[in-house]
């Protein structure tokens, strides 16, 4: 199946030009129906397919990215009819996405700043399922001795409010150069740091508060050794 090569006009449409180049935010992406659908079958998933990490449990689905490649395994058809409509909006340059790691947080869970790195070809895609949340940005670390003690507060830039049953979609410089983290908190308030307000249906001063949050963050892996056709059952 071939997609489209470059971002289709329709996602064009939902570009934040008040973050860095390039982030698109699609609101009620899928409906509520389909977010009920995606969650149940989150958590129909055995036991064992979860990873239990410090401050997060995730699922992955496609194959453990490695630098020699992928084992690709295919993914479930019930994440499949998600991860094509993505791809048919030309975020993979033309690929169909292939891994989808499902992160769940509760209430106070985040994830620390970190960059997606090398192995994914450069653009995430994210489903938010249950919850909001804020996806802070960080420059990364300067090189320059001269710039002094450099604290996650000092290297803050904005954030991203992610409603539940939304689209996000991070490629460029906000893949490439940024790093990205949520805070381990039961509540954000929204401020001028918010750089999509408008377009996530909210103001400032709004206090929000995150229930169980479920996350589809959906990639294309390059480099894959062979495809296993049967879906990963772990
Ligand atoms: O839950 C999210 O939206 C972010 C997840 C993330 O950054 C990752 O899995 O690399
Ligand atoms: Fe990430």
């Amino acid at each position: 199946m071939a997609y489209p090569c470059e971002i289709t006009e329709e996602l064009k449409e939902h570009v934040v030009t008040t973050a860095a180049p390039t982030v698109y935010y699609i609101s009620d992406f899928i409906t509520e129906a389909e977010e009920q659908y995606l969650l149940q079958e989150v958590y129909k998933a055995p036991k064992p397919k979860w990873t239990q990490l410090s401050g997060r449990r995730l699922q992955n689905w496609g194959g453990l990215p490695h630098p020699k490649g992928m084992l690709a395994e295919k993914l479930p058809d019930w994440l499949l009819k998600y991860t094509n409509r993505i791809s048919a909006l030309g975020a993979f340059a033309g690929k169909a996405a292939n891994h989808v790691l499902v992160n769940e947080y509760k209430p106070g869970q985040g994830i620390m700043p970190h960059e997606d790195g090398p192995l994914y070809h450069p653009t995430v895609t994210t489903i938010s399922l249950g919850s909001h949340t804020l996806l802070d940005f960080y420059r990364p670390v300067s090189q320059s001795e001269a710039d002094g003690p450099q604290t996650e507060e000092k290297r803050f830039l904005f954030s991203l409010l992610l409603q539940r049953r939304s689209l996000l979609v991070l490629q460029d410089d906000m893949y490439k150069h940024l790093l990205h983290g949520i805070q381990n908190t039961c509540e954000d308030t929204v401020t001028e740091t918010v750089v999509n307000l408008s377009s996530a249906a909210a103001h400032l001063g709004q206090t929000l508060t995150r229930d169980t949050r479920v996350s589809l963050t959906i990639r294309h892996v390059p480099k894959v050794l062979r495809a296993n056709l049967l879906p990963n059952r772990k």
